[in-house]
């Protein structure tokens, strides 16, 4: 394997392109792409977060690759923390979501590998959203941890976050399965993310230290960017356009809190006052 630097040159030539930028980074690097990579290329997003539609809304990831490239994109996306798949100490999942059975079948052969075991499943735009969601979830879960509560709360964020990730899907991307929020892309994610991803240290931090997020990923993440904060203001964005926020308490008060609206303590009370709320029945998703 050799690595080059440069976006086009590791990508021009390239029958698979695998894109694992930072969401924030995605419009640029389409760019310099768009018009110089092979016509019959596939794309696969590992990218977790959104876009903002000018206008009100959001945008896949996968879909902004597909429609600024022309070319089809596909996701893989897991309870996976890069450095412990490299480590290969242990065995990793991830979920490809691909819509087409042939092609699923020989992606799945070309990421498997003894430390790291792929699932396909058909339902692609539920596997990215949970993967984008998640983030959320855990940043409210470093909040709980900055703030030394009682794990009593972070098992309620887990649950209500999940909770919400599933609403959410149904009322924006209706026609997905249930049964995608039980591959890895989906709780078991959602737990590794909220208790060994970075979200959850950096807003732990946020709380304990006072410093803002930008200060906090100079400081902890050596060049690298959360995924949390950013996608917290692409779905309030979303939730304030459809006048729904109040359906979605707890993304909506993480982002209060990323954007300093209001103290983390306010997470306490979200989370005291929907403890008992009623479970979510899905409408729109297939059993
Ligand atoms: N690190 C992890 O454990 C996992 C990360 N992801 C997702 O993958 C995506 C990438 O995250 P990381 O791996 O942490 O990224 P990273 O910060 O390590 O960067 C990955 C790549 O993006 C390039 N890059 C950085 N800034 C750029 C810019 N301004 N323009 C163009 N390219 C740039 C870097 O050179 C590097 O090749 C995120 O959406 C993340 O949520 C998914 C699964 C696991
Ligand atoms: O997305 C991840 C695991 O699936 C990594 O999570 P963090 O970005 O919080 O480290």
């Amino acid at each position: 394997m050799v690595a080059v630097s440069d976006a086009l040159d590791a990508a021009k030539h390239a029958d698979i392109i695998v894109f694992v930028v930072p969401h924030q980074f995605v419009d640029n690097l389409c760019k310099s792409l768009a018009g110089r990579i092979r016509p019959n290329a596939i794309g696969i997003s590992l990218i977790k977060g959104f876009d903002i539609k000018t206008g009100g809304g959001i945008e896949l990831i996968s879909h902004i690759i597909s429609t600024k490239l022309l070319i089809p994109c596909h996701v893989l996306m897991g309870a996976n923390i890069a450095g412990e798949v490299a480590a290969e100490k242990f065995v990793c999942t991830s979920t490809l979501g691909c819509k087409y059975k042939a092609r699923g079948s020989f992606l799945k052969d070309l990421f498997n590998t003894p430390h790291l075991k792929i699932t396909v499943v058909a339902d692609e735009d539920t596997v990215e959203v949970c993967g984008a969601l998640k983030n959320i979830v855990a940043t409210g879960v470093g909040f709980i941890d900055g703030l030394e509560e009682n794990n009593r709360y972070k098992e309620a964020v887990l649950r209500l976050g999940f909770m919400e990730m599933v609403q959410f899907v149904d009322v924006f991307f209706p026609g997905g399965n249930i049964s995608t929020f039980f591959e890895s892309c989906g709780i078991e994610d959602l737990i590794v993310t909220s208790f060994a991803g970075r979200n959850r240290k950096c807003s732990a931090a946020f709380v304990k230290t006072g410093k803002t997020f930008k200060e906090l990923e100079n400081e902890m993440l050596n060049g690298q960017k959360l995924q949390g904060p950013p996608t917290a203001v692409e779905v309030a964005y979303m939730l304030n356009s459809k006048d729904m926020t109040n359906k979605f308490p707890l993304f909506t008060v993480i982002h209060q809190i990323c954007t300093g609206k209001k103290p983390a303590k306010a997470l306490l009370k979200c989370v005291d006052d929907n403890i008992a709320r009623r479970v979510y029945l899905p409408k729109n998703l297939i059993p």
